[in-house]
C-alpha cells in the first residue's frame, strides 16, 4: 500500500475512488467550495490540471522573482462585516495570511491630462475627484454613496445560496430592508445609476473606467450590485496584498482543505464528467482514473464546461440560451517584468490604469493595467528591483495559428510597445528593465485552460443587471459550477462568493451538518 498525504499527484492511486464531492479545478472559487464543505465534514476530493493550486490566482517563479500569474488587487480581505469572504474562507479551515493594506486603490492616468488616484480613504476620494470636476461634486457624492447603499445591504447579511428558500426566508426575516434595497438593485447597472446623478461626459467616462477595469465591460453593462461591492469594499475592508503574494490565497486554502480531510490532486486533468442515467456521478481523468462522488463541482467556465468536459451534444438548452446573453471577454497580453528598483520612486503606488484615448479605451491593447506588488511586499523581488506587472486586453484570434518564429517576434513587437507607452510614466523602465516575460492570450489558455484565455463571461448585450447570471446548480442533476461563470462574476471576492453558496446548496442537498 503506497503512503497516503492528502496531496498527491494524478499518478498516485488514492485509498477510496468514492467521494461525496469532486471538484473539477483549484481556482479561487473551486478552493472555496472545497473548503467549506470539508469543514462541513463532507469527503472531498480536488482534481487541479496544474503541479499548483490557484489558476488564475497562482505564481510562478523565475530567477528570484514571484510573479502573480493574474490578480493582484485582492477585495475582500477586510476584517469586519460580511463581505469580506477570503477572510472568512481562510477561517473556516484554521488558516492565516498576513496582509498588507494598499493605501490607493487604483492611479488613473486618463486622456487630456486627467490623473485621478482612488484612496482608500472615502472622503479623500471623493476631495480629490471633486476637484477635477467641480461642478459635479454634489452628484459625484451621491452617485459612490448609493453604491455604498448596495454594500451595506450586502455587508448587514449572511452570504449563501440564493437557490436556498429557507436561507432567504432567514435573512429576509432577519434583513427585510437589506434584502429589499438588494432586490431593488439585481436588475440595474451602473451607468443608469451614474447618469441619474451625474451629467459632465467627460466624468461620464471616468465613471465608465471605473467600471472597465475589473467587469471588462463599461457602465452601461456592468451590474450595480458588483459596483457596490468594488467601489465600497476599496474604503471599507481595502485593498489588501496578501504577504508572499496572491498565490499565498490558494496555497493555505489548500493546505486548510488537507487539515480539514480534503484531498488535493496536482496534474490531475479531467476529461470527462460522467454521466449516468442523466446523473452527474464521476469524473474521468485524461490518464484514464476514474473517481466517483454524489455530487461533482465544475470550477473550468462554462465553455470549458459544457462542451468539453460534458460532450456538446449533451448541452442543455439553458446552457444554449446563456451563452446568447454572455460572450468570451478577451483575454490579456501581460508584461511580467523584473525591474532595477531605481526605476521608480519611493511614493509610487502600486496600482495604475493607462488610457490615452477614450475611443480605444475598449479596444485590444486600448487600457493598460500595471499592478507593482514589491511595492508592498519587496521579498517578492531580489533585493534592489521591483516587479512590474502590465497587462492589457488582447484576443486570442490575434495569436492563432502563428508558426512559432512569427508567434515569438509577435510577443516581442507587442511587449516593446507597451514598454514604450510605460515610459510615459515610469521614465527609464526600458534601460532599468532585469527580465521578460510574456504571455498572451495562447498562454493563458494553455495554462489556466480557460477557453480562448477568456478573463471571464461578459453580456453581449445590454442586460438586466446581474438576472441573467446562472448559480451553482446545473439543468444536470448532480452537477454544479462554481466561479467566475456564475453569479455574481469576475473577481475573486465574487467567486469566493460562488464557492460559499455552491458549498452551502450542496451541504443542503446532502445534508450535511
Ligand atoms: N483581482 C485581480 O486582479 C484579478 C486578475 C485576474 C483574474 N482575477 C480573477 O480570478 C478569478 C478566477 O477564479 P475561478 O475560481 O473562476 O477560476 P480559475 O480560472 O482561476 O481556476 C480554475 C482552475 O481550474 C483548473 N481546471 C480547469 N479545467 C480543468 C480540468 N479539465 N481538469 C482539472 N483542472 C482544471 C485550472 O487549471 C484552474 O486552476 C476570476 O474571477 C478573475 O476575475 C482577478
Ligand atoms: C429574500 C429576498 C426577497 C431577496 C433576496 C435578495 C438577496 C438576498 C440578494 C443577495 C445578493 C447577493 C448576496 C449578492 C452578492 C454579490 C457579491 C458578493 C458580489 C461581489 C462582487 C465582487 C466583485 C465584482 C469584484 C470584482 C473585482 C475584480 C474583478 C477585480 C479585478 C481587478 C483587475 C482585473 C485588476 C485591475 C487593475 C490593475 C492592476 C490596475
Amino acid at each position: 500500500m503506497p503512503v497516503i498525504t492528502h496531496q498527491s499527484f494524478a499518478d498516485e492511486p488514492l485509498p477510496t475512488q468514492d467521494f461525496d464531492v469532486i471538484v473539477i479545478g483549484s481556482g479561487i472559487g473551486g478552493l472555496v467550495t472545497a473548503t467549506q464543505l470539508a469543514a462541513k465534514g463532507a469527503n472531498v476530493l480536488v482534481l487541479e490540471s496544474y503541479i499548483i493550486p490557484g489558476g488564475s490566482s497562482g505564481y510562478f517563479e523565475r530567477e528570484g522573482y514571484r510573479f502573480d500569474v493574474g490578480a493582484s488587487m485582492i477585495f475582500g480581505f477586510g476584517d469586519q462585516g460580511t463581505t469580506n469572504l477570503l477572510t472568512r474562507a481562510l477561517e473556516a479551515v484554521n488558516v492565516k495570511l498576513e496582509t498588507i493594506p494598499d493605501p490607493v486603490q487604483i492611479n488613473y492616468h486618463l486622456p487630456g491630462e486627467l490623473q485621478v488616484r482612488v484612496h482608500r480613504d472615502y472622503e479623500k476620494f471623493l476631495q480629490e475627484l471633486g476637484e477635477k470636476f467641480p461642478d459635479e461634486r454634489e452628484g459625484i457624492r451621491k452617485f459612490y454613496d448609493e453604491c455604498w447603499q448596495v454594500f451595506n445591504c450586502l455587508n448587514a447579511m449572511e452570504l449563501l445560496s440564493l437557490e436556498e428558500p429557507r436561507y432567504l426566508m432567514r435573512v429576509f426575516f432577519q434583513n427585510p430592508g437589506a434584502c429589499l434595497g438588494l432586490v431593488q438593485y439585481l436588475p440595474k447597472n451602473v451607468g443608469e445609476v451614474a447618469k441619474r446623478h451625474i451629467s459632465n461626459p467627460e466624468l461620464l467616462k471616468f465613471i465608465d473606467i471605473e467600471c472597465y477595469c475589473w467587469s471588462v465591460v463599461p457602465a452601461d453593462l456592468t451590474p450595480m450590485i458588483n459596483a457596490g461591492m468594488v467601489f465600497s469594499d476599496r474604503h471599507y475592508g481595502g485593498i489588501n496584498y496578501p504577504k508572499g503574494g496572491v498565490g499565498q490565497i490558494a496555497e493555505k486554502l489548500a493546505e486548510g482543505l488537507q487539515k480539514a480531510g480534503g484531498t488535493i490532486q496536482y496534474k490531475a486533468r479531467a476529461k470527462q464528467i460522467l454521466i449516468e442515467n442523466g446523473q452527474a456521478v464521476g469524473v474521468e481523468l485524461t490518464n484514464g482514473r476514474v473517481y466517483r462522488a454524489r455530487r461533482i463541482v465544475s470550477n473550468a467556465t462554462r465553455w470549458d464546461t459544457f462542451g468539453k468536459l460534458i460532450p456538446e451534444k449533451m448541452m442543455p438548452s439553458s446552457e444554449k440560451k446563456w451563452r446568447k446573453r454572455y460572450q468570451k471577454s478577451p483575454s490579456f497580453l501581460s508584461l511580467h517584468l523584473g525591474v532595477e528598483a531605481s526605476v521608480l520612486t519611493p511614493e509610487t503606488d502600486c496600482h495604475h490604469i493607462i488610457v490615452e484615448d477614450w475611443q480605444k479605451m475598449e479596444e485590444p491593447e486600448g487600457t493598460i493595467f500595471v499592478s507593482i506588488p514589491t511595492l508592498l511586499d519587496p521579498d517578492l523581488a531580489p533585493p534592489g528591483y521591483h516587479i512590474i506587472h502590465a497587462f492589457t486586453p488582447s484576443w486570442i484570434d490575434n495569436w492563432e495559428d502563428l508558426p512559432p518564429t512569427e508567434y515569438e517576434q509577435k510577443k516581442e513587437e507587442a511587449a516593446w510597445g507597451i514598454v514604450d507607452r510605460l515610459e510615459k510614466i515610469f521614465p527609464g523602465l526600458d534601460a532599468g528593465l532585469d527580465y521578460m516575460e510574456v504571455g498572451t492570450a495562447r498562454s493563458h489558455r494553455r495554462f489556466l485552460n480557460r477557453d480562448d484565455g477568456t478573463y471571464g463571461p461578459i453580456p453581449s448585450r445590454q442586460l438586466r443587471g446581474l438576472l441573467g447570471m446562472p448559480f451553482n446548480r446545473t439543468a444536470i442533476p448532480g452537477l454544479y459550477c462554481v466561479g467566475d461563470s456564475t453569479f455574481p462574476g469576475q473577481g475573486l471576492n465574487a467567486v469566493a462568493f460562488s464557492g460559499f453558496a455552491c458549498a452551502h446548496r450542496i451541504a443542503v442537498d446532502l445534508k450535511l451538518g
